[in-house]
């Protein structure tokens, strides 16, 4: 149900530096994996499309972040948010940043 659901979600965003709700043949999926792959950070990642449950995952989701695509990216219980935010949040600096690492500078 519902609740069984939410509190999964919950739950694995509050046990897990990083955690990526995705699906496996989501490409913004891979590229936001590609993100913290550069960063050499290993997230959880929960594959949506892989579990009997994900579909109800997928709605409990929804009412956390308010959008019903994957992926969905947390760091530190924080919600980045999809592929787009979180490659912006790596060209910023922002992710190192909450990841406390050293920001790749490319302009230096
Ligand atoms: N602009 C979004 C695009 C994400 C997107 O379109 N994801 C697709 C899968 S690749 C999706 O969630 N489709 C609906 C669904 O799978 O339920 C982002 O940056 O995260």
């Amino acid at each position: 149900n519902d609740t069984t659901e939410s509190a999964f979600v919950k739950k694995t965003i509050s046990s897990h530096k990083i955690v990526i709700f995705s699906k496996s043949y989501c490409p913004y999926c891979k590229r936001a994996k590609a993100v913290f792959k550069e960063l050499n950070k290993v997230p959880h990642v929960v594959e949506l499309d892989e579990r009997d449950d994900g579909q109800n995952i997928q709605d409990a989701l929804s009412k956390v972040v308010g959008r019903r695509t994957v992926p969905q990216v947390f760091i530190d219980g924080k919600h980045i948010g999809g592929s787009d935010d979180t490659v912006e949040a790596y060209t910023s600096g922002e992710l190192a940043k909450l990841l406390g690492i050293a920001a790749k500078n490319d302009d230096l």
